[in-house]
């Protein structure tokens, strides 16, 4: 089966050839999608000059636009998401995001992070359903038709579909790994307000979908 890894990336110039390079050295990948969201820094460039097929959305449209355009440029059979700014990425934390949809036939896996840091780590405790990895068959990704317009309500989608369609979610602890947080990227102010927008995103999809927290948090039991 061949698994395809997308990393969607808006701005990540600095962040992302870490993720890469680890995402290389992995034996369970087939291939490695960087999708630019509208970067107006040299992500394109770092990804290309690291050797990974690279597409760029002209416009700046959203987490869930950028996930959306890398499964369109993919045949893959699972594809996994990762984050461009993961600090602390090892190749045996894709390979459990993997491994647990070729070998046990889960359809989706969550990775939440677990003594990274203490602030992403409560983020994870809190809202673990938020997660940007995960690991999912193509099919389950392909039925949620809304990740374009879902912006950050795109993991909420993947996670509403798990629900619905009752699936087989394995939730993978992800030991040592965190992330830049917004504010460390763009400054307090900047990605304070950023935060807020994408909070926003997300509470608008779960108002417009009329989602119940307990029915999206009972998925990652
Ligand atoms: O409009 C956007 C916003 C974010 N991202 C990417 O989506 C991932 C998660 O976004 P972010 O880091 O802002 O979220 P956080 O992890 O801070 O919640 C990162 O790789 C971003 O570069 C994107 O492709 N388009
Ligand atoms: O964990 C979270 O609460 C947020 C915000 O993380 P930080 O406050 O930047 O550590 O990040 C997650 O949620 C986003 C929206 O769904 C996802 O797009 C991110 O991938 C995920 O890390």
């Amino acid at each position: 089966m061949n698994v395809a890894l997308v990393i969607p990336a808006y701005n990540e110039e600095e962040r992302i050839e870490n993720v890469i390079r680890t995402a290389q050295r992995s034996d369970v990948l087939s291939e490695i999608v960087v999708v630019s969201d509208g970067s107006t820094d040299n992500t394109v460039q770092v990804a290309l000059e690291c050797n990974v097929q690279t597409v760029a959305l002209p416009i700046n449209q959203g987490k869930g636009a950028a996930m959306q355009y890398g499964v369109e440029n993919t045949d893959s059979e699972i594809i996994v998401f990762l984050d461009a700014d993961l600090v602390n990425l090892k190749v045996e934390h894709i390979e459990s995001l993997v491994n647990p949809i070729i070998e046990d036939n889960m359809d989706m896996t969550c990775g939440v992070f677990q003594a990274g840091r203490d602030s992403t780590d409560m983020h994870h405790k809190i809202t673990p359903w938020l997660t940007g990895q995960r690991a999912a068959k193509r099919e389950v990704i392909e039925s949620c038709t809304d990740l374009t317009e879902s912006k950050y309500g795109a993991e909420l989608s993947l996670t509403k579909k798990a629900v619905e369609e009752k699936l087989k979610v394995k939730k993978v602890c992800l030991k040592g790994l965190t992330h830049t947080t917004k504010e460390e990227k763009i400054g307090l102010v900047k990605g304070f307000w950023a935060r807020l927008k994408m909070y926003w995103q997300v509470i608008s999809y779960f108002r417009k979908n009329d989602l119940k927290y307990d029915s999206i948090d009972a998925v990652m039991e």
